[in-house]
């Protein structure tokens, strides 16, 4: 039974399963939790109220205009309810893209998202019937505006944390869509359909294409393809066509955008397409290539040739060949582990190059960090217990590395960021050796920065000392979290930088 023959009470429930399933399980916490937001009655609003929250839909209010109509931010029940209200242009006329072929976009996307709710979802709240007996759309307000507003027009745009983040969340509603039951296509993959919620999460909106049913449903079969032109799969020429491989297609395209931060089609490019501009690159193992030139490569190498592989796997022209959307959430969960936890990059071993200041002078500096000992570990763990910094990782010590030694124990890394300043004077720093008492050294300044933090090392102390480099051990850096690590390793290498940057990671 569709929503609009179940439906006349002014506010109305919906007759989802989906949707009804979340709402009686919900409704049993209901008394003792406050109202969950994803478990909104579907109301039927008048039309005079809407006017007056987007005050007679005038400028102030006014979010953003599609290819159906103008978004309108309304403000309901004395600010306590912000809405966004879709406004369709095409008054009274079927959507040739329709599951039915007599309802228009607004009820299209009214008859689907009253079936289907999730968290990464622009979900609906209500509806609306104005005077000439249009439907006007009430749905989540977003005020972060779209994924296209951050990656293209935004002055800071997102670092690579963020973008595999968005990814992975908007490939998760992807899959909520495909793996509900008869599966949604969305159809219509693409940044500007993709909403920033108040909590920075993407959200996958617009659903005036997307079709529900299994690919065999008549009403599958007999609806002419669409989407937007970039995004559109180019094996979907027909309705027969369609399958979730399609909305695959579009993601891949949208994961080609996130990473590069370049259009679906841009004409500034050669060749305009992102597929046929990155796939060769991506071919020829160019992963930097594709990175959007404003925040440059990841850190972490693999999490870009991760994300290069996935998207190109994607937008495959062979339908049997792209993944299905679960196994491209299973990809991303892994690269997001990688993108968010510096401490399994490969054995946590960074470098920055750092010009030194003096102008008679130029040091490149090259640091790694060394994981803790066990013994330091223990240490830690016994103070802060079983806290996520102090988290187990498998792998052996770069110190143990560095000295030749192995130990049989799990070592653990500390995160301390990126140095972004290494002041070492006008020579190298002086290594001076006291008899007895191991190595001194005049010390560098440091200055670390991580997230938003910065810091100065403190009380540094030589351990070790090689034509390679230093090993300093730290007591801790006096940052606001007062975070502490044991080694670091400093190589000075007076190589030019790009000769430097070619090195392998690893080069102890
Ligand atoms: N729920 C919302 N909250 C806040 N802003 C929104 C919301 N929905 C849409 N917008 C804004 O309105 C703009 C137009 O949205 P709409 O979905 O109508 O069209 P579009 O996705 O940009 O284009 P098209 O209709 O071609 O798919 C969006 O780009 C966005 O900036």
């Amino acid at each position: 039974m569709g929503y609009f023959s179940s439906c006349n009470a002014e506010s109305a429930i919906a007759t989802c399963d989906t949707y009804n399933w979340d709402l009686k399980k919900k409704k049993k916490k209901k008394k003792k939790t406050t109202r969950n937001k994803h478990t909104i009655e579907i109301r039927n609003f008048l039309y005079n109220e809407l006017v007056t929250a987007t005050k007679s839909f005038s400028a102030d209010s006014f979010l953003g205009k599609g290819s159906h109509g103008s978004v309108y931010k309304a403000v309901l029940e004395d600010g306590k309810l912000i809405v966004a209200v879709k406004r369709t242009t095409f008054f009274n006329q079927p959507s040739p893209y329709s599951t039915t072929n007599c309802t228009s976009p607004a009820e299209n996307e009214i008859e689907i998202l009253s079936r289907v709710q999730s968290p990464g979802l622009v979900n609906l709240i209500g509806f609306c019937v104005d005077t000439k007996q249009n439907k006007l759309l009430v749905v989540e307000y977003m005020p972060n505006g779209s994924l296209y507003d951050l990656l293209h027009s935004a002055s800071r745009p997102p670092g690579w944390t963020r973008r595999v983040r968005f990814a992975l969340q908007i490939a998760k509603a992807i899959q909520t869509l495909h793996s509900s039951n008869p599966p949604v296509i969305h159809r219509d993959i693409k940044s500007s359909n993709i909403l920033i919620d108040d909590n920075f999460n993407a959200r996958v909106g617009d659903f005036g294409l997307a079709l529900r049913g299994h690919v065999e449903d008549v009403k599958i079969k007999c609806t002419p393809p669409a989407g937007t032109l970039g995004y559109l799969d180019p094996g979907y020429l027909a309705p027969g066509d369609l399958s979730t491989k399609s909305d695959v297609f579009s993601f891949g395209i949208l994961l080609l955008e996130i990473i590069s931060g370049r259009n679906a089609i841009d004409l500034n490019y050669s060749p305009p397409s992102v597929v046929d501009w990155a796939v060769p690159l991506i071919k020829h193992g160019d992963f930097t290539g594709i990175c959007d030139g404003r925040i440059g490569p990841p850190p972490d190498p693999t999490v870009i040739r991760q994300l290069a592989v996935l998207a190109a796997r994607c937008v495959r022209s062979s339908v049997e060949k792209r993944p299905e959307i679960s196994e491209v959430v299973e990809y991303l969960k892994v690269v997001r582990k990688r993108v968010h936890s510096p401490r399994i990059w490969s054995n946590f071993q960074r470098r920055v190059r750092c010009v030194e200041r003096t102008p008679q002078h130029v040091v490149q500096v090259k640091y790694e960090v060394l994981e803790k000992s066990e013994e330091v570990v223990n240490k830690s763990s016994s103070r802060v217990g079983g806290s996520r910094r102090n988290r187990k990782v498998s792998s052996v010590s770069s110190a143990e590395f560095v000295s030749g030694k192995k130990s049989d124990g799990v070592t653990r890394s500390k995160s301390i960021g990126s140095i972004c300043e290494i002041r070492v004077g006008s020579e190298n720093p002086t290594v001076k050796r006291r008899p007895g008492a191991g190595v001194a050294v005049k010390m560098p300044v440091m200055r670390l920065s991580k997230s938003r933090s910065m810091g100065v090392l403190q009380n540094p102390r030589l351990v070790r000392c090689n034509n390679k480099g230093y090993v300093f051990e730290f007591g801790k850096i006096s940052d606001s979290r007062e975070r502490d690590f044991s080694k670091l390793m400093i190589t000075l290498d007076d190589k030019s930088d790009k000769e430097m940057l070619e090195k392998p990671l690893v080069s102890l």
